[in-house]
Parts: C-alpha cells; structure tokens; sequence
C-alpha cells in the first residue's frame, strides 16, 4: 500500500464551554509512503495536537487515523504500545532522554524493551550511533552532552526498532541553525535510504527546504503551504 498515512475528518478539542480550543476542526491529510512532510503554523496551531493524534499519544473527539491501514483511532492501550514500541518513533524538542543513562544506553532501551539479544542489541546500538556521528561520544550522559548532540542520541534512539514512520515535533526547536541543519540532513538521508515517511512540525525555514511537501495548520485545518 503506497499511502502510509491518511487522516480523515479529524477534530479535538480541549476543554468545554466558553473557554474550549477547538485545536483540529475536520482536518483530512494523505502521505504516500517515502514522503517528508513538514507541517507549519503558528505557535498553538495545533501541530503537536496532530503528531500525538497521528502516534496514538491522544484520543480524537472525531475522525480517524489510518497508518498502513490500521485505525490508530480504534487501537486499545496494548495495540498503541505495540505500535510506538514498532513500526512508528517519536522524537520530541525536550529529548526525553534517561539522565542516568549513557548515549549507547538510552539507544539501547527500545531494543530491550524488545528482548533483542545482547549481543545483537551491541551491534544495532554501535551502528546507529555511528550514523548519527555519536561513536566517540557513546559513553557520555546527556548532561555532558550538546543539544544537538543529544537530539541525535533522541533520534538514535527512535530509530533502534527500525520504525517505518517518524514523528517529529520541532526536531531543530531547540537548536542553532547550523546544528539544526544537520539533524534535518539526517532526517532527510534516514527518509531517502531506508523509505522512511516523515511527518515534521517545525518553525525552522531551513527544514521547509528539505520536505517533499508542506502544509499548513490554521483554524484546524491543512491546507498546502
Ligand atoms: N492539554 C491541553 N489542554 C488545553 N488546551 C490545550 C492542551 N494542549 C494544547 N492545547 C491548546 O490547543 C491549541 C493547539 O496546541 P498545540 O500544542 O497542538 O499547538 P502547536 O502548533 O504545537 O504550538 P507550538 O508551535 O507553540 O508548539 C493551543 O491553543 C493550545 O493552547
């Protein structure tokens, strides 16, 4: 199947009364498979509403989402953790990266999660840190990290069950130009040679660059940027 993502008429809103936010009102969206898509709007548009609708991460109050055809939108709590433990990675602005824990050891913990044996966890740990250009620094805590570095440790570490879909919301958030500039170089290699579909929300023109497509959000719904 070549569409990878579709969103069909989707609404959430927060709150009730006179002081709810209608954040997504009736939004459609289709990424065929291999796509890099960007998604901007202005701060409280509703972007990361999308990506946590998109990942399972929140209910929708109407509509659906389908990844490969399955409804995310119907899934029960175990096939929610089966699919962010699988086929779909989520990379946040904050990291949510383990303190006590060093760069190869947070890469390390989705593919414990999935008993993969050591010695083959050691060999896919090695390998993404070497794609993400972190080998030296594999020993280092995220404190004794850059922030670019420890969004590479993040994206490492989302890609260690071998997803098929990222989410990333303002992957570059947080970051310089420059840095910010080589995790969407990488986003963009990761989606060109393993066929990786992208869904991005971002502010940063550097990224826009880079997408195959972009839309934006605003009052709920998508419309081509
Ligand atoms: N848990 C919540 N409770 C109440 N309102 C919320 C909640 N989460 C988000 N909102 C509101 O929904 C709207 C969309 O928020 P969202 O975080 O999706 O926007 P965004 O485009 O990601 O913003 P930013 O670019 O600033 O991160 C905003 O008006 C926000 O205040």
């Amino acid at each position: 199947m070549n569409e990878h993502v579709v969103v069909e008429d989707l609404h959430r809103t927060y709150g009730t009364g006179a002081t709810a936010v209608h954040a997504l009102r009736g939004l459609h969206l289709r990424v065929p498979r291999g796509q890099l898509l960007a998604v901007v709007g202005r701060s409280g548009s509703g972007k990361t509403t999308l990506l946590n609708l998109i990942g399972g991460l929140d209910c929708a109050d109407g509509g659906r989402v389908l990844l490969d055809g399955a409804e995310v939108t119907a899934m029960d709590e175990e096939e929610l953790l089966a699919l962010r433990r699988g086929t779909l990675a989520y990379v946040f602005q904050s990291f949510g990266l383990v303190p006590i824990l060093t760069a190869r050891e947070n890469v390390g913990v989705p593919l414990r999660l999935q008993h993969r044996p050591p010695a083959e966890r050691e060999e896919r740990v090695a390998h993404l840190l070497e794609l993400v250009g972190l080998s030296a620094h594999r020993n280092q805590r995220p404190g004794e990290l850059s922030g670019g570095q420890q969004q590479r440790v993040a994206l490492a570490r989302a890609l260690a069950p071998g997803p098929r879909l990222l989410l990333a919301d303002e992957p570059t958030g947080q970051l310089d130009s420059h840095t910010g500039r080589d995790i969407m170089d990488l986003i963009q290699r990761l989606v060109r040679e393993e066929r990786m579909t992208a869904i991005v929300a971002t502010h940063d023109p550097v990224l826009l660059k880079v997408a195959d497509r972009v839309v934006r959000l605003r009052d709920g719904q998508l419309t081509e940027a």
